[in-house]
């Protein structure tokens, strides 16, 4: 089957991950007979220096014609005093909306290998699996006004949501919740914020067109803490864009690293852009360190999700799983008596590994 991919590396790691993933893709190919179409583009800081702003017309053209995206990471301290409206991020999150792409699926299980390189207890986290489903494209990201006033003696961010945004997003999360253990948490700030409540109300009354699901509300400030203390309490945890973002680095510890998460940014229909959760990690930047693990199991998150390719998906979370099994790691996990890989080095064990057990064991990280 032909698939037209369009590839954003970004800035820093970014382009050294996404190398790993195509190399792990052309595997795929091969092996199943695929054929992947691949078209880079600028997105970020480079695109900034090349253009003049962190994302064209003609990128988000070339994403809305293609099957799929894959994303590295935006950003980094060279383009730290640039205008507000022309930041690096601001180009992540313009493809993010004309994408339209609301629902961010954070799946965060920890490998049975790297329990041991959580800095948390490997019995509070060892039957942990969650689903982070954070809104993508509202909230206090896109609210206007944001702005400084009175020569910056005055500052404003707007939480807004439209209610259509927020019932969108409390649905897909029931339906993941559905496919699962049939356990939805739904995090707010609704002692406090008026959005919250409005959002806890959504909440309760799809729950009606859901009953087989568990419905449990949770305060952000309490859940942060539940997290890490309690986490297999949690099945499908759904919130707002910004409790979604610091949630979800959080709950990356649970799996030793945060280089490990990946993410599908989806909408109503089969079309994804799917990037890992971390950043450009400007401090390892060019050092070949960086892990590339979240940025492949993304590209497995894009098989599955857009491409219906199931098989393909769970032979990449397999070759993964077994490459941590035998001990292979990046600097960034702390593993005791493993063998530290640079990214070029795990990249290809885990292609060796694929080759090998393409339709091998199932491993889904979903
Ligand atoms: N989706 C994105 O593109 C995205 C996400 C988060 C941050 N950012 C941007 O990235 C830049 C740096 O932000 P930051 O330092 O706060 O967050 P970061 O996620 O880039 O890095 C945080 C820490 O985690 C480490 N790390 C992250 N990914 C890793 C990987 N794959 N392998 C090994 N170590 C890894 C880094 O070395 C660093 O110590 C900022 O400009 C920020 O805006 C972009
Ligand atoms: C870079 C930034 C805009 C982005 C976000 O906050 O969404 C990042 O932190 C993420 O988690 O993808
Ligand atoms: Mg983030």
């Amino acid at each position: 089957m032909e698939k037209r991919i369009i590839l954003l590396p970004g800035d820093g790691i970014g382009k050294e991950i996404l190398e790993a993933a195509v190399k792990v893709l052309h595997v795929v190919e091969e092996k199943f007979n695929h054929r992947f179409v691949y078209e880079t583009h600028a997105i970020g800081g480079n695109a900034i220096d090349r253009f003049g702003v962190p994302l064209t017309d003609e990128t988000v053209n070339a994403c809305k014609n293609a099957d799929a995206v894959l994303l590295g990471a935006v950003g980094g301290p060279k383009w730290d005093n640039v205008p507000a409206d022309i930041r690096p991020e601001k180009g992540l999150l313009k493809i993010r909306k004309e994408l339209g792409l609301f629902a961010n699926l954070r799946p965060i299980k920890a490998f049975a290998s790297l329990l041991h390189a959580s800095p948390l207890k490997e019995h509070i986290i060892k039957d942990s699996d969650i689903l982070i489903v954070r809104e993508l494209t509202s909230g206090i990201y896109f609210g206007k006004p944001s702005e400084r006033r009175e020569n910056g003696k005055v500052v404003v961010d707007t939480l807004y949501y439209e209610r259509y945004e927020i019932e969108r997003i409390v649905d897909k999360a029931f339906q993941f919740a559905r496919m699962r253990k049939k356990k939805l948490t739904s995090v707010d700030k609704a002692n406090v914020l008026e959005s919250s409540r409005v959002w806890r109300e959504i909440v309760n009354e799809k729950s009606s067109l859901y009953p087989d699901v568990e419905v449990e509300h949770l305060l952000v400030d309490a859940a942060s803490m539940k997290l890490i203390t309690n986490p297999s309490q949690f099945d499908v945890l759904v919130t707002e864009n910004m409790f979604g973002d610091i949630l979800s680095d959080e709950a990356s510890v649970l799996t030793g690293s945060l280089g490990m998460l990946p993410s599908a940014s989806i909408r109503s229909d089969q079309f994804g852009l799917y990037e890992p959760i971390h950043g450009s990690a400007p401090d390892i930047a060019g050092k070949g360190m960086a892990n590339p693990i979240g940025m492949i199991l993304s590209a497995a998150l894009m098989l599955r999700f857009s491409f219906v390719m199931e098989e393909e998906a769970s032979a990449i979370e397999a070759a993964v799983n077994e490459t941590l099994s035998d001990g292979y790691h990046t600097a960034d996990l702390q593993i005791e008596n493993g063998t530290k890989l640079s990214t070029n080095e795990i990249t290809e064990v885990i292609t060796e590994k694929l080759q090998s057990t393409i339709t091998g064991k199932k491993f889904s990280n979903v």
